[in-house]
């Protein structure tokens, strides 16, 4: 589509702050959502697609967003979760191979509104000064009186519970029926990458919506169980804290990731809070603190948990810390089967330094078999 042509765009934060672009595609209107940024080079379609990032508008630091296409195999879940997208350079053509469409037509087909030609570097820097807040991407910018006060009312990303709006309806099953272990997963906003790295361990999972009691889960008298990543707050997740607590106590092996290391911290009484503009990329450096070694992580969250409640808590050790700022990346029960780290093991494409986590899993869920039997 042609510079000339593209519709005027805009994005407006909540304190008022405006930066400027153009409407990709022929997509108008406007979406809000909260603000964040994501550093990485490539797994935009990834990053799109993650449960997790629901409710929220994505800034791509990467200058070029679009130029290698998109991939029916390169999902997270099954459509885009994002609220919109703002970018500087947007490609319409593509030239891999492997893809099987343009990024315009993914986002056209998912509806997303998304805006190109902003000084995103303008706008991170933004956002690292001034904290994550409430924003509003719109082609109506001849209204910005009426956008503003609809922007005063979009809830704040603290307190808010949005793990129900992407879990799944009814349970369901993923892998090989015939696998040798079985796990139950909680989806607070699983990514499908966890249930096939699961399922690559020789591992079948059925997989809980949101509010799943723990009769429900231990009824597929699984091996062991698994919390989800997912969006929003972890505090109002009563529900899955009430079933972390129950798994803990029933002392069968149990592994969370991001939402889900926030929620196992929560059922042993520490506290989450949320930061300034939290952690979202594919290159931060983790100190694995049971090994001594370094591991490039991919992150995305905008909560973590307290650091002081965790030091004090007797039942927990602190296995992984945040080199950036020394937040709590990883933790572990001291006489449970149960760890969990606030950082994506899973993530694709990479990178891959933390897929450790899923052999721990299989390894304490295999030494818990045989003490059972
Ligand atoms: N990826 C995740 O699971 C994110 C967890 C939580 N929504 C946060 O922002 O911290």
């Amino acid at each position: 589509m042609k510079y000339q042509t593209r519709k005027k765009a805009l994005i407006l934060l909540a304190d008022g702050t405006i930066f400027h672009g153009k409407a990709v595609g022929g997509k108008e209107g406007s979406s809000f959502g909260e603000v964040c940024f994501n550093t990485g080079m490539t797994g935009y379609q990834e990053i799109f697609t993650d449960p997790s990032y629901f409710g929220q508008l994505m800034v791509a630091t990467n200058a070029h967003i679009g130029n290698y296409g998109t991939s029916s195999e390169e999902i997270e879940s099954n459509s885009i979760k994002i609220a919109g997208l703002i970018c500087r350079n947007f490609s319409y053509h593509q030239s891999r191979p492997a893809a099987d469409d343009t990024l315009e037509n993914f986002l056209a087909k998912n509806n997303l509104l998304a805006i190109s030609e902003v000084d995103t570097r303008a706008l991170v820097n933004y956002i690292r000064d001034n904290g994550a807040m409430n924003a509003v991407i719109t082609t109506e910018i001849d209204n910005l009186d009426a956008l503003k006060k609809k922007l005063a009312d979009v809830p704040d990303m603290k307190g808010l519970e949005l793990a129900s709006k992407v879990s799944t309806k009814e349970p369901y099953f993923f892998g090989n029926e015939n696998a040798t272990y079985k796990i139950s997963a909680l989806d607070i906003g699983i990514k499908k990458n966890i249930l096939r790295n699961l399922s690559e361990r020789d591992c079948y999972i059925k997989v809980f919506p949101y509010d799943a009691t723990f009769a429900e889960m231990e009824a597929f008298n699984p091996d062991g169980y698994f919390l989800s990543n997912g969006p929003g707050d972890p505090e109002p997740l009563e529900a899955a804290i009430a079933t972390a607590k129950q798994i803990i106590d029933n002392g069968t092996p149990l592994f969370g990731i991001c939402l889900g290391h926030q929620v196992i911290a929560l059922a042993n009484g520490i506290s989450t809070y949320k930061m300034h503009h939290g952690h979202r990329g594919i290159n931060h450096p983790i100190k694995n603190l049971l090994t001594g070694k370094g591991e490039i992580t991919s992150q995305n969250h905008g909560f973590a948990i307290n650091r002081e409640e965790t030091e004090a808590n007797k039942d927990i050790e602190i296995t992984h810390v945040h080199l950036n700022d020394h937040t709590v990346a990883g933790i572990r029960m001291k006489n449970k089967p149960v760890f969990s780290v606030q950082y994506h093991p899973e993530a694709s494409p990479g990178p891959h330094d933390a897929s450790y986590l899923f052999d721990d899993f299989l390894t304490n869920i295999k030494k818990h078999k045989m003490q059972t039997v």
